[in-house]
């Protein structure tokens, strides 16, 4: 199995605490772990846990409690009152209260002690070590070192990836396999189950607008939306959305007759009015103009199904880098590419495929995906989201969101993510997002709820 990355775990950790499996109960299960690893492996009675103040820390502390059969020492790098997390915190005061032996690092010389154990528990830095490592944490990856003693390290070698790191007899890694391990890895188990994984939630948002994001401050995105004709609404709701996930700047190019009608919706619209009544090839030097100036092109809602349509969008879709088709843009002829984000009878007509029902499902929509070099995210009570490599679930939404409407929010939403994300990243967020939205809405108004309402409570769900 391909190993995890930092942010890609920490999104995982976001998403448990918002399923209720709260960090604390992850560290027990960390610290439980590494005790059981470090008892099959003690030589002698005396264990030295080398602690940081971070989480990484917290776990060394919850197994010297589970290692309490042993003569274990709790080494802290620093003061206690500087322990930065509140489970790191609340295990040292279990600790303290029940008078384990805890020493607190102030220099290199209180370190010395470590050649007087038969293993140590090497938890200074987890996967939240960052920049060059200096002082006394550089002070203490340097004792370990020099011990000449068994090391186990705690989740990850601490600084791995810095200027210094550990240089471990053994990794006690959680939950899944970490990059760049040297050495003797272990991976354990700390209770994540894998729906835990496949459910989409808060961490995921974090990875699209957080700080582990694709992004750079001031790059938040133009989207182009080309939609509307015999609806005026839909290309509005869409822009609208985009707006509210973040877009700096959003373009409609719509139908001549109902350009003003959409710049009427608001002020921050930029309007340019197509040649008719519905897109054309005769439009296609206008688009080619803008798409140089957008990131993602966001098309289909209320575009309606005439046949030069059709023809316009066969040439404008394989131009456009990053496209998210919706609606009309999934029609039979129309190319696929980017992100689609059809319902099950939009699926079945680009498709020609009836999704079966239960897993197999599952394996259908990634061989369409992974065939058609796409991501599709499929809208239903539990959306499906898959590029055909990794497939995932979002639960957020309510049976309110029938309403017409809240599908061109959802294509807005995915439209602005898509210009700082990869397109699985963008539409897994994007579908949390716009449930998520569409439950606050749905707190507020119940299941008379309208896709403008949804729009209204995008910044609260993005705040989750
Ligand atoms: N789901 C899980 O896998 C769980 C993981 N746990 C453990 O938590 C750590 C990550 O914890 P975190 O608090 O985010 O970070 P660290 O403990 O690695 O360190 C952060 C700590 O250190 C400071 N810091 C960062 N870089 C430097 C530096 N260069 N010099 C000095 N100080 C630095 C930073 O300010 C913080 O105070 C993970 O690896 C697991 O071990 C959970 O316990 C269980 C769930
Ligand atoms: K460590």
């Amino acid at each position: 199995m391909r190993p995890i990355s930092p942010d890609e775990m920490r999104a995982v950790d976001a998403n448990c605490a918002y399923f209720g499996l709260a960090p604390l109960q992850l560290m027990e299960n960390a610290g439980a772990a590494l005790a059981k690893e470090v008892r099959k492996r003690a030589q002698g009675r005396k264990i030295a846990v080398v602690a940081g103040r971070g989480n990484n820390g917290g776990d060394g502390l919850v197994a010297a409690r589970h290692l309490a059969e042993f003569d274990v020492a709790v080494f802290l790098i620093g003061r206690s009152r500087e322990i930065a997390t509140e489970e790191a915190r609340w295990n040292w005061e279990i600790l303290a209260r029940l008078g384990f032996d805890l020493r607190e690092v102030r220099d290199s010389t209180d370190l010395e002690a470590l050649s007087n154990y038969d293993l140590i528990l090497d938890a200074v830095f987890g996967t939240g070590v960052k920049g060059a490592v200096r002082g006394l944490e550089a002070d203490a990856i340097d004792a370990i070192n020099a011990s000449n003693k068994p090391v186990v390290s705690v989740d990850v070698p601490s600084g791995i990836g810095t200027d210094r790191s550990v240089d471990p007899a053994v990794t006690v890694t959680f939950h899944r396999l970490k990059e760049g391990i040297p050495g003797e890895v272990v991976v354990a188990g700390i209770g994540i189950p894998h729906q835990a994984e496949f459910f989409a939630g808060p961490g995921d948002l974090g990875l699209v607008v957080g700080r582990a994001a694709e992004s750079h401050k001031g790059q938040n995105g133009r989207v182009l939306v080309i939609g509307g004709g015999p609806y005026t609404g839909a290309p509005a709701l869409s822009a609208m959305a985009a707006f509210r996930a973040g877009a700096d700047l959003v373009t409609v190019a719509a139908p001549e007759n109902v350009s003003g009608a959409i710049a009427g919706y608001s002020p921050n619209l930029i309007v340019r009015p197509l040649s008719d009544d519905h897109l054309s090839p005769d439009d296609l030097d206008l688009i080619r103009g803008l798409l140089p100036h957008h990131d993602v092109v966001v098309v289909g809602m209320g575009l309606g199904r005439h046949p030069a349509t059709r023809e316009a969008l066969a040439k404008i879709i394989p131009e456009c880098e990053r496209v998210v088709l919706d609606a009309d843009a999934l029609l039979p002829g129309i190319p696929l590419k980017g992100i689609i984000t059809p319902h099950e009878s939009e699926f079945r007509r680009v498709s020609s495929i009836k999704l079966p029902p239960g897993r197999v499902q599952r394996e259908t929509l990634m061989t369409f995906a992974r065939d058609m070099k796409i991501t599709v995210l499929l809208k239903g009570e539990v959306d499906l989201i898959t590029d055909g490599d990794v497939i995932r679930g979002n639960a957020t939404g309510n049976p309110g969101m029938t309403v017409g409407g809240t599908g061109d929010v959802l294509a807005g939403i995915t439209g602005a993510f898509y210009s700082r994300a990869s397109p699985l990243r963008a539409a897994v967020a994007a579908a949390f997002v716009n449930g998520t939205a569409g439950d606050l809405a749905c707190q507020e108004k119940g299941y008379s709820l309208l896709a403008t309402d949804v729009i209204e409570n995008i910044p609260a769900a993005m705040n989750f």
